[in-house]
This record gives C-alpha cells, structure tokens and sequence, in this order.
C-alpha cells in the first residue's frame, strides 16, 4: 500500500458552484492559523482567477495552445491539455517538490463535470499524485440554491453520488454561497432531514417519476451515501468545519490539533491551557 506523506484536496463541481473561491477561502483560513496551503490551477482554460497560483497547467498548456494546433473544439480540447500534464508529470514533480513538504495542496478543477463523472483523466491525475506521495480528499462544490427542492436534491445527489464512484478516493460534498441564503434554520432543516422524508415536496409530474425519485431518495437514505456541510464563507465556524471535516477523511491528524472545529473547541482549549 502507497505510504503517504502529504496531502492534498482536489476540487470539483459543476460550473461557477464556487470552486475557485473555495480554494481562495481555504487558503486564507489557513494562512490566518499559521499554515500554508499552495493551490494549484488545473483548468487550461481559466481566464480569471481569483487566488494567485502556486502552480498552474497555464504555464504548460492553455487550452488556446491545444485548439490552436489540433482541429479539437473547447471540451475536446480540455481533455487533451489535461492528457498533455499527465504526459508531462516531470514538470508536475519539479514544481511540487519546490513546496515544503508539510504545504498543503489545493487544486482546483475545471468545471466540466464529465471530468469526474464518466472520464478518468482527472481519476489519472488523482493517481499521479498518489504516486507523489499524496494522500486526497475529493471536494465537490454545490451551490446551494442546487438542493432547493426536493427533486434539485436528488439530482445534486446523483451528480455528487456519480463523482464519488468515478473517483473512489475519500469524499467531501461542500455546499456553497451559504452566506447567500437568507432562512439558514430552513437550511439546516432540510440538511437534517433524510432524503426519504423531502418527498411530499417533490412536484408530482406522472406516477412513473415519482416512484423513481422515492426509490433513490430510498436508497440514498438507507446507505447514508450523500451528505452535505454548508459553507457560509463570512462565518469562520463553517469554513472550520468543513476543513475540519476534510482532515479527518485524510486523516491530517496533525491538523485535528490546527483547524478546531468550532470556537467553542478553541475557548474549550484555551482553558485546558490556563
Ligand atoms: N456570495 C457568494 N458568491 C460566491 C461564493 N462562491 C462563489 N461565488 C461567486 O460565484 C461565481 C463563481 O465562483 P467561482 O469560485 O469562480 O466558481 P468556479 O466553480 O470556480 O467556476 P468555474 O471555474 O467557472 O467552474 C463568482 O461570481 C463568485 O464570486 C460564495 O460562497 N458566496
């Protein structure tokens, strides 16, 4: 079995559900507790970012380079400028063995998610690493107004559930732009409750669909296969958590000591300290 000795996060999702900002939030918490964590750009298309990148596929490929030489369109293209870093994994290893060796890592994904749904580059990247020495933990960005209703949950399930199975590596399903919901009791309600009991508000359009939304809503509850933490990127608690969340999967023992999981555990450390 590989022996791992760093870690990392990858972050996927659906367009615009909020990975980039993810990745900027997570490093400036980080930073705020005395860590660093590096993030790396893998989107060969990405135009503006939000963060700076500690690494960046631009440097190698950009999706233009790709189109530019090959009679691939934007989605074709992707996966080639993806299949070219994994063709390229020198480059990776030089630019990651620059970073000390307890930098955490962050990479933020495109926003295609095929990628991590039904094709294995990403899966290949994800080995590469593991390879690298790095242990992973999956994040998958929803935004939150995605699990609305009863019939959007189920949907952001599936798609969550899809990437879970594709990438077989530990999971974390983030909800996003929490800070953007105005009843968070309505939120947290309906995280609470089983995806069995959101039914009696699913619109009823034949009979045929209805049974097959209870049946996976049946089978999502009785294998506790998806659950869901809530990002409020101005409220500090939350974004402990979901770091805190992250570490276990990984097991980051060391962090269980950095990233409490709420203020609470900080106050509560702080009178075993005195
Ligand atoms: N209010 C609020 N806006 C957010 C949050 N996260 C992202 N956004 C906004 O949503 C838009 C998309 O955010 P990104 O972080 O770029 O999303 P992304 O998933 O990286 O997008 P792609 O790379 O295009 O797939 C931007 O306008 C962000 O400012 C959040 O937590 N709260």
């Amino acid at each position: 079995m590989a022996q791992f000795s760093r870690y990392a996060q990858i972050v996927m999702g659906p367009a615009g559900s909020g990975k980039s900002t993810y990745c900027l939030i997570m490093q400036q918490h980080a930073g705020l507790l005395g860590k660093t964590i590096k993030i790396i750009n893998l989107d060969p298309a990405a135009e503006i970012i939000c963060y700076k990148p500690d690494l960046d596929i631009r440097k190698l490929v950009t999706l233009d380079d790709v189109m530019e030489e090959t009679e691939l369109g934007p989605n074709g293209g992707l996966v080639m400028a993806l299949e070219y870093l994994l063709e390229h994994t020198d480059w990776l290893k030089e630019t990651l063995d620059e970073f000390a060796d307890d930098d955490y890592i962050i990479i933020d994904c495109p926003g295609q998610i095929e990628l991590y749904t039904h094709m294995t580059i990403i899966k290949d990247f994800c080995k590469t690493m593991h390879e690298l020495s790095y242990n992973i933990c999956g994040i998958y960005t929803i935004d939150c107004t995605f699990i609305s209703d009863a019939s959007k949950f189920i949907s952001a399930s599936l798609m969550a559930l899809s990437a879970m199975n594709q990438m077989e590596i530990p999971h974390v399903n983030v909800l996003t732009k929490c800070d953007l919901i105005k009843n968070k009791k309505e939120l947290e309600d309906m995280l609470d409750t089983e995806p069995r009991d959101l039914l009696f508000d699913l619109p009823v359009y034949t009979t045929k669909f209805k049974n097959m939304s209870e049946k996976i809503a049946n089978v999502l509850s009785d294998f506790n296969l998806v659950n869901y933490i809530p990002l409020d990127i101005s409220d500090e608690e939350t974004i402990s958590a979901v770091m805190y969340q992250v570490d276990i999967c990984i097991q980051y023992g060391e962090t269980l000591e950095v990233y409490p999981k709420d203020n609470e555990d900080i106050e509560d450390d702080m009178e075993v300290d005195r």
